[in-house]
């Protein structure tokens, strides 16, 4: 899918004509920036559709067939150049404008460990990450407008098959619910802040999402070197 130019309004009171499918789904690759422990690299962005993945065993002579380099299409590829910009603009920006015309939407990164998931996500207070980035248009044209819109979040970890309140930490796992007929599923007990603010003490795109962003990444280190010392532990046994 073409990503399109968002329109210049974030809250166009005309309503869209319905999507194509090829529309409604969009799958972008990130390519990070190799680090210094990184050994090799093996994937490498062709242009802004295609990527390569490079066969590491191509230069055993034992092989009949040599390459077996491999070569995959996506709706976007960002290269190792793109910034936290370029991905916010073409991958989100144009769904936060459709949700506040009343569309749901969701935006989620999967990849191994390391791969830049965090990184894309939420960034750094200098490279600030898509969801800190949505927030902020958000309540940017929500903020003179309370009678119309109402915005809420709440910010969970799903780690281990285990669901924790990321605004509130301290309650300990959650249980997912649903309702009698089973259309409505929801987290018991899960925390929902209100707020059109963008007071920075109190902005969540600012604050929250930073410092809760730390906490479970060392809880997960916590929990990740638990698990290997028992899986190490059960090798040697
Ligand atoms: N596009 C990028 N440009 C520069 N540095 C990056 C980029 N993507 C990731 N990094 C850096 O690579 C490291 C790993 O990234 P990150 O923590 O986002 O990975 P992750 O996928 O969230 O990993 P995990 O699943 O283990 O939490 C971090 O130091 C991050 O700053």
């Amino acid at each position: 899918m073409a990503p399109e130019t968002p329109s210049s309004s974030g809250s166009d009171t005309s309503i869209r004509p319905p999507m194509s499918a090829e529309e409604r789904l969009m799958v972008a690759v990130r390519i990070r920036p190799l680090k210094p422990d990184d050994t090799t690299r093996c994937l490498y962005a062709v242009d802004k559709k295609h990527i390569i993945v490079e066969d590491t065993d191509k230069f055993d002579v034992t092989r009949q067939k040599r390459s077996l380099d491999k070569r995959y299409s996506f709706d976007v590829v960002f290269g190792e150049d793109s910034t936290q910009e370029d991905v916010y603009e073409v991958t989100t920006s144009r769904l936060v404008k459709d949700v506040l015309n009343g569309y749901n939407a969701t935006v989620f990164a999967y990849g191994p460990t390391g791969a830049g998931k965090t990184h894309t996500m939420v960034g750094d207070a200098n490279q600030p990450g898509i969801m800190v980035r949505a927030l902020n248009d958000l309540f940017e044209v929500v903020k003179d407008k309370e009678d119309e819109y109402q915005v809420s979040m709440s910010y969970l970890e799903i780690y281990n098959e285990q669901i924790r309140d990321l605004l509130n930490p301290q309650s300990g796992y959650l249980e997912l619910r649903e309702d009698s007929r089973g259309k409505s599923i929801q987290v018991a007990g899960l925390s929902e802040i209100s707020t059109t603010s963008t007071d920075e003490d109190e902005e969540p795109s600012n604050n929250i999402l930073y410092t809760q962003r730390s906490l479970a990444r060392e809880e997960r280190l916590f929990k990740f070197e638990a698990i290997r010392n028992r899986y190490t532990h059960r090798s040697v046994a």
